[in-house]
């Protein structure tokens, strides 16, 4: 599958971890590796915002996902809290990941562990206008399962 990277990304690193990459051509997230000087101890439903060391510009028009990473969430019940997070073109700040800890033991986070996933995302930008009605649709105002489950 040939991957082409047009879009380049100015991204500051002050963690001792590599800059994150896609782990494969086709990948969607690059890994976020946790940045931090002493292991964390996750306690059932403890929750902690997580250090990456990264500095990221995104352009105006794209946004960071922060998600989780499958692997983590069904073997050790780690998953990011406010999934998916949302990384402002616009935030200078350090890229950080709202872990929480869904199992019922303890979870260990060591520096570098891959914690996280970062999917680069084109974003619109839109402008409200108020109305008084908005057109009509099948669906109307049915929502939240009224579809069925089968
Ligand atoms: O998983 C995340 C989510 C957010 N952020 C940073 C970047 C983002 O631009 C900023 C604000 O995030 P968000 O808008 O989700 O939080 P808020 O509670 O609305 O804070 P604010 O009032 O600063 O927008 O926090 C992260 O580093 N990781
Ligand atoms: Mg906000």
């Amino acid at each position: 599958m040939p991957q082409v990277h047009q879009l380049t990304i100015n991204i500051i690193n002050r963690s001792s971890n590599p800059l994150p990459t896609y782990a494969t051509e086709g990948s969607s997230g690059m890994d976020l590796r946790a940045d931090i000087e002493e292991e964390i101890i996750l306690q059932p439903l403890e929750r902690r915002l997580v250090p990456t060391g990264l500095f990221i510009e995104l352009p105006l028009g794209y946004e960071a996902q922060v998600r989780p990473r499958s692997g983590l969430a069904i073997k050790q019940g780690i998953t990011c809290l406010n999934s998916p997070g949302t990384v402002d073109a616009d935030y200078r700040g350090e890229l950080k990941v709202v872990l929480v800890n869904f199992s019922s033991g303890p979870q260990t986070i060591k520096n570098g562990d891959r914690i996280a996933q970062m999917v680069i995302q084109r974003v619109e930008i839109a402008r409200l206008i108020q109305v008084d009605e908005i057109g009509s649709t099948v669906r109307g105002e049915g929502g939240f399962g009224h579809t069925g489950k089968q």
